[in-house]
């Protein structure tokens, strides 16, 4: 009922650990080629390898989300290597936790240039292609904190509720284009940003894992182009 996705060429930001990397991983064994792309070459070059024995064509690129030159450069990098995309997946984040008048204002607007004009900056370059062909997927990777503020998220939330209505606005531009636009807006997941803050213990039987969101990217990709997930949240059950 739904479409085949291989053969189709994604490019993940944020893709050397965490989600990133588990949905890098799920993709290339659904035969999907690989444009990945952040800040840690060593990263980079281990999900390469991991990926290798898919025989999907992978390349990658270092880049600062939040710089616009370093993104257009590794875009057009990424673009020359595998040829255009069908698919985007802006993960690259960060996040830091504490009090409004505690958090400095570098930490601050940290947040804002990698979550919310990073993925602003990566779309910018992306959606040409997608437009071009008339159609592809764009996943935006939020959080719950971006439907809701609590004590000491006030920099992430900002980020993220930014990153939600900047889903919400572009999906309604670009659907006449059959371009689908989501955003995901997981709880806690257990990857080294969770644990750097001190969100969960990660235990594999209680807690999200990457692999979660990564199935759940490939079974939305798969949806008929007629059908596309405007938001969903991913929760632990029972943490
Ligand atoms: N872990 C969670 O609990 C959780 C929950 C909801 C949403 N999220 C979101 O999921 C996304 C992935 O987070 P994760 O938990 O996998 O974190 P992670 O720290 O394990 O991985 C983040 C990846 O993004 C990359 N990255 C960070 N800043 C970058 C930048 N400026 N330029 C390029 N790459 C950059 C890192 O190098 C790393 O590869 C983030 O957007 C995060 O906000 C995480
Ligand atoms: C880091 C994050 O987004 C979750 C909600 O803990």
């Amino acid at each position: 009922m739904g479409q085949p996705i291989n053969g189709k060429t994604a490019l993940i930001t944020g893709s050397g650990k965490g989600i990133g990397r588990a949905a890098a991983i799920a993709l290339a064994k659904e035969g999907v080629n690989l444009g990945l792309l952040a800040r840690t070459e060593a990263d980079l070059k281990s999900v390469v390898a991991e990926v290798e024995s898919t025989g999907v064509k992978v390349a990658y690129a270092t880049a600062d989300v939040a710089s616009l030159e370093q993104v257009e450069k590794a875009v057009d990098s990424l673009t020359g290597e595998l040829g255009s995309f069908d698919i985007l997946i802006n993960n690259a984040g960060i996040g830091k936790f504490g009090g409004f008048l505690d958090l400095s204002p570098e930490e601050w607007k940290s947040m804002i240039d990698v979550n919310l004009m990073g993925a602003y900056y990566v779309t910018r370059a992306v959606l040409p292609q997608l437009i071009e062909k008339n159609g592809g997927d764009i996943i935006n990777i939020a959080s719950t904190a971006g439907q809701k503020g609590a004590p000491a998220t006030s920099a992430y939330s900002a980020s993220k509720f930014g990153l939600i209505g900047l889903t919400e606005s572009l999906a309604m531009e670009v659907r006449k284009h059959d371009i689908r636009v989501t955003a995901l807006t997981p709880s806690t997941v257990a990857t080294e940003l969770a644990f750097r803050e001190n969100l969960t213990d990660g235990n594999p039987e209680k807690v999200l894992q990457p692999e979660d969101l990564a199935e759940f990217i490939v079974s939305q990709l798969k949806l008929h182009p007629r059908v596309f997930v405007k938001s969903a949240g991913l929760w632990s059950t029972n943490p």
